[in-house]
């Protein structure tokens, strides 16, 4: 699915004509995850399908649920930009930076330079390197650059071979372990806790990927910073009853609406 999806990318960058920039006030995701008042940092997702479950919200109105997720303080939003996979839109991302005073991360295949400039033009305050589809030193390169104009990076591995990939280069200030198998769409959340074991200690790791209870949450606290949490938080009636039960905070903590 991933070089299908790829492959999708390379076609749509080669099309991809560059809009005016927006000016937008940039924050800082990692300052937003160190500053929670929760266990873990909560990256919320706004997303509307995905290549393994089809369309997860009918109804879809990504600023309303931007909106609703900042009013339930979540740290941070991940807005999916992809259109043909995930049936988002970067104009999604845009409406929601100019009403949302929480960092928003741009979560789309990132496979060229021409997107990264892509993501600073639309308001992205951060953006999702995936390991497994750049090489070594593009990847860094990458990293660099979206520093560089301003926007912080998530850089995501799947496997220890991921990791080896992005360790020996650099160290990212940002590392999402993500819990799908990529083969089977699978998630398994110790998957985040088997990588961190073998991770240098200081690095902030935000597992992403399968979340959906409230003990899930607490088998991940001492292993993960952070959480990114998509399609529970998508699934529950409201945007805010999805994050208070995933922390514990109502009295339906138990339930998962995945
Ligand atoms: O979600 C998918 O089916 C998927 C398939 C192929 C590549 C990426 C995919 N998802 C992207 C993500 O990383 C998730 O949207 C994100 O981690 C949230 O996951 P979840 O909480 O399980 O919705």
């Amino acid at each position: 699915m991933l070089n299908k999806i790829v492959e999708t990318k390379k076609l749509e960058v080669e099309n991809l004509i560059l809009s005016e920039n927006e000016e937008v006030k940039r924050y800082s995701l990692l300052k937003a995850l160190c500053n929670t008042n929760r266990n873990l940092g909560l990256i919320a997702e706004v997303k509307k399908a995905s290549p393994s479950k089809g369309v997860i919200k009918d109804n879809f109105e990504p600023l309303s649920i931007a909106k609703e997720y900042e009013q339930a303080n979540a740290d941070s939003l991940s807005v999916l930009t992809d259109e043909q996979y995930f049936k988002g839109h970067p104009t999604y991302l845009t409406q929601i930076k100019k009403k949302v005073n929480i960092p928003v991360l741009r979560k789309d295949f990132i496979i060229s330079t021409k997107q990264i400039e892509q993501s600073k033009r639309i308001g992205a305050d951060a953006i999702l390197l995936i390991a497994a589809i750049l090489e070594r030193n593009q990847l860094h390169e990458f990293y660099l650059e979206s520093y560089e104009k301003g926007m912080e990076c998530l850089v995501e591995v799947h496997s220890i071979e991921d990791i080896e990939k992005v360790l020996s280069t650099f160290s990212p200030e940002i590392l999402g372990i993500n819990n799908r198998n990529l083969k089977t769409f699978e998630t398994n959340i110790d998957h985040t806790i088997e990588i961190v074991k073998q991770l240098p200690e200081d690095l902030f790791v935000v597992s992403e990927s399968g979340i959906s209870t409230a003990s899930d949450l607490k088998k991940l606290e001492g292993f993960a910073n952070a959480i990114l949490v998509g399609e529970t938080l998508m699934r529950a009636p409201t945007p805010q009853l999805g994050i208070k039960t995933l922390f514990g905070e109502s009295a339906n903590e138990t339930s998962t609406f995945a």
